[in-house]
């Protein structure tokens, strides 16, 4: 092939614009991204979301050719089924959908409705693995003449894991477009006032409305490998960074609200303390009674509603806890929404 007939077959394959598009037209869309959730419990659907997922270099940072024979060869015909029957116990069966998708549509419903006095904006939402995917919102968004995107990865804690990729598969899709938007990402937030705030209303609502003070209360965080860490990813940073904000702004002492990291995955060390683990060893000391609330999960999901909500809790009763409580996320409530609005506000400025 000579280099000009390789240049015309590349510029071919990238897309011409939708007669509706016409680059200019000053729409800004903002898209809301979460992780990502399975279609279905069932064996198929559990097995394509988990593929995706774990197929992503920025969360399996192994040598493929040592990491794809573990993952098709094990983790593929034994984790969709296990997985699957976690899902169906969270299910929402009234919109036959994970708990994850629920949540993220209702924060772009509401956020749209918030931005009422913003008539150039569109929002809509997406997730990095699985439906409705990246690159179909943000031609959606593009389809419908927005010539700048603001991307929100819903993580206040950065990580090369979830937010670094979540930017990674937008600009995945950018690469298929021949009138591409300019775009923007919303910064990570763990350490901004607004969200603190929002951390220590929602807490404070919850812990009033239960029939006990916990003795200890565990701000909970998804893990990742240690290596990631000792690499330079700053998450663990941020965490403890907004469990010492929470902690200022409740006037609660360091034995009170305690950091801890959960959802391991594969054989490697994660980051610690761990959360199962913690939760037995208070058991075992004789705490009585404690509440976990997730401040890095933006809705609630399986990580939280069944790993906390049943797993963790099962494994404090057993080591003679009496007393558990799981604090819901933010998620749509009017806190949630306050945080994402707030983000969303000042990162559109010089756009709107
Ligand atoms: C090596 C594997 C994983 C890393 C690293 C990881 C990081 C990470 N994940 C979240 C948030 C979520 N993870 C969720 C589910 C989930 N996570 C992993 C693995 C890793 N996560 C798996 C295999 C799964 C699927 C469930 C399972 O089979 O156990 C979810 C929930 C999705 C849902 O549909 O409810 C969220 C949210 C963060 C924040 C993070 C690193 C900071
Ligand atoms: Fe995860
Ligand atoms: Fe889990």
């Amino acid at each position: 092939m000579t280099l000009s007939t390789a240049i015309d077959t590349n510029s071919a394959k990238l897309k011409r614009p939708k007669p509706a598009v016409s680059a200019g037209t000053g729409k800004v869309g903002v898209m809301l991204v979460n992780l990502g959730t399975p279609d279905g419990t069932d064996f198929k659907p559990m097995w394509r979301y988990l593929r995706e997922f774990l197929s992503d270099p920025r969360v399996i940072e192994l040598n493929r050719a040592i990491w794809y024979p573990i993952l098709y060869g094990l983790v593929l015909t034994t984790r969709p089924k296990k997985s699957g029957a976690n899902y169906a116990r969270i299910w929402n069966r009234q919109k036959n959908e994970s708990p994850l998708r629920t949540f993220t549509r209702a924060q772009g419903e509401k956020l749209a409705q918030m931005l009422g006095d913003q008539p150039n904006v569109v929002v809509d939402w997406a997730m990095r693995y699985g439906n409705p995917s990246t690159a179909s919102i943000a031609e959606k968004l593009v389809g419908q003449g927005c010539d700048r995107i603001l991307a929100f990865p819903l993580y206040p804690q950065y990580s090369a894991t979830t937010t670094a990729t979540a930017n990674d598969q937008l600009f995945r899709a950018l690469m298929k477009m021949r009138a591409a938007p300019a775009v923007r990402s919303v910064p990570p937030y763990y350490n901004e006032p607004v969200y603190i705030e929002a951390l220590a209303r929602s807490l404070k609502q919850h812990l009033a409305r239960l029939d006990f003070e916990p003795e200890v209360v565990i701000t909970s965080y998804h893990g990742i490998p240690k290596p990631y860490s000792d690499k330079g990813d700053p998450y663990q940073a941020h965490c403890l960074e907004t469990t010492r904000l929470l902690r200022e702004k409740l006037g609660w002492s360091e034995k009170k609200l305690i950091t801890t990291f959960q959802s391991r995955f594969g054989a490697q060390e994660w980051l610690q303390p761990y959360t199962d683990k913690t939760v037995e060893k208070l058991g075992k000391e004789g705490v009585k009674s404690i509440a976990i609330l997730n401040p890095g999960f933006s809705v609630d999901c399986i990580e939280t509603l069944d790993e906390i909500g049943r797993e963790v809790a099962e494994t404090f009763h057993h080591a003679g806890g009496e007393k558990f409580a799981h604090i819901p996320c933010l998620n749509d409530s009017p806190e949630g929404m306050a945080v994402i609005e707030a983000m969303v506000r000042r990162e559109l400025s010089g756009w709107v």
